[in-house]
């Protein structure tokens, strides 16, 4: 295997669903210093959209197969990393000087760390350089709290990043750091609104060192490298029974404004239980998709891409993951706000008129 002179730095970021991993890497990729760095996505879903929503260079970008980063797809990582490096190598495309790998919300980031730095060749060529977790301040107290995923995306944090703070309440933003700062109390936290979260240095933390974490840290990492050499049953989805993630698909839609009233009605009545909510919606007669976010009870502005062609951008694709609600619920409000017919389902009216849950299901 092709060895570069040096290790490649490699940057994590991670952060729970919808904390603002895309738009901080969108930021910070349109920074000539990062023209040269590989990114690496990996989502959770059955619809990739991932790499329509994150920006550069395109032979920059790669997306992992869907699945989640810290389960199914780690073998994936690392032979994309092996993959890399003999591109370099072969010349096929330029060395690169970092590479980024965005994680899905729900990754634990402690398998993907060791997965890279537990492999003898992979560990050579690269090195961790950083992990830096974006934490979002409307939601991350209670997430912290419900998700142990997010609680290690914390801990094992160089950098924390406190998003939407320009939504939250200052008191609430304070709170959470408090909390942070118990989780992980060698991490610099700053504001995604502050000029150090604006440029790549950002990225740059140096050698990633887990005798600098919480004791925790090292034993996850212990724990994990034990299950990992003694080639333990690995538990496929890590997630649980209580997650959810599905797609929701549609034809071009002749009105935006029925997706975003689906998207309204949805966050108001299930927000509890709708960790995300994330899709690119094709219309009638403009080539130009919505891009439609939401994140439990938030639904953001909608953004536009520029115009797509192939017969994927002719589709309306929505991934949505949820905890403790049936995916058949989310469907059937989904195809009554389209307008689709369905025996026992009510119509689009009769919902708007009834203000208790349609569908029986109430959290
Ligand atoms: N107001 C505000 N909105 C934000 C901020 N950061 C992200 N958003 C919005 O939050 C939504 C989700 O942001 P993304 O960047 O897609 O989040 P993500 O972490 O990449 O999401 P997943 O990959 O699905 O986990 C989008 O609508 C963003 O525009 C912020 O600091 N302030």
């Amino acid at each position: 295997m092709y060895m570069p002179p040096a290790p490649i730095p490699v940057s994590i970021v991670t952060g729970f669903l919808g904390a603002g991993k895309s738009t901080l890497l969108n930021r910070l990729l349109q920074d000539p210093a990062l023209s040269d760095a590989a990114v690496i996505i990996n989502e959770f879903g059955e619809v990739g959209i991932d790499h329509l929503l994150v920006q550069g260079s395109s032979d920059s970008i790669i997306e992992l197969s869907n699945g989640c980063l810290c389960c199914t797809v780690r073998g994936e990582l690392i032979d994309t990393l092996a993959d890399l490096l003999d591109r370099i190598q072969t010349e096929k495309v330029k060395p690169v000087s970092r590479v980024i790998i965005e994680t899905t919300g729900l990754a634990d980031p402690v398998p993907v760390l060791l997965a890279i730095m537990a492999h003898p060749a992979i560990a050579m060529a690269f090195r961790i350089d950083g992990v830096v977790t974006l934490v979002d301040a409307l939601t991350g107290a209670d997430t912290l709290a419900r998700h142990d995923e997010a609680v290690r995306q914390a801990a094992v944090a160089d950098r924390l990043v406190t998003t939407k703070t320009d939504l939250a309440a200052s008191a609430d933003r304070d709170d959470l750091v408090r909390t942070l700062e118990r989780l992980n109390p060698m991490a610099e936290i700053i504001d995604v609104a502050d000029a150090p979260a604006s440029g790549p240095a950002l990225l740059v933390t140096g050698l990633f060192d887990p005798a600098r974490k919480a004791p925790s840290v090292g034993e996850w990492l212990a724990a994990e490298d034990h299950q990992h050499s003694h080639h333990h049953h690995h538990d496929v989805n890590r997630h649980g029974e209580h997650i959810r993630a599905f797609a929701l698909t549609a034809g071009r839609v002749a009105s935006p404004a029925a997706i975003e009233a689906f998207q309204h009605r949805l966050a108001a009545e299930y927000g509890d239980n709708l960790l995300r909510l994330k899709g690119v919606v094709a219309l009638s007669g403009d080539d130009r998709p919505l891009v439609v976010h939401g994140v439990r009870d938030m639904v953001y502005p909608p953004s536009r891409l520029a115009a797509q062609s192939g017969a994927e951008n002719q589709q309306t694709r929505l991934v949505v993951i949820t905890r403790d609600l049936p995916e058949t619920v989310v469907r059937e409000l989904f195809e009554t706000y389209l307008d689709r017919p369905g025996i026992d389902r009510p119509d689009r009216a009769a919902l708007d008129d009834n203000p208790l849950s349609a569908f029986g299901f109430k959290a």
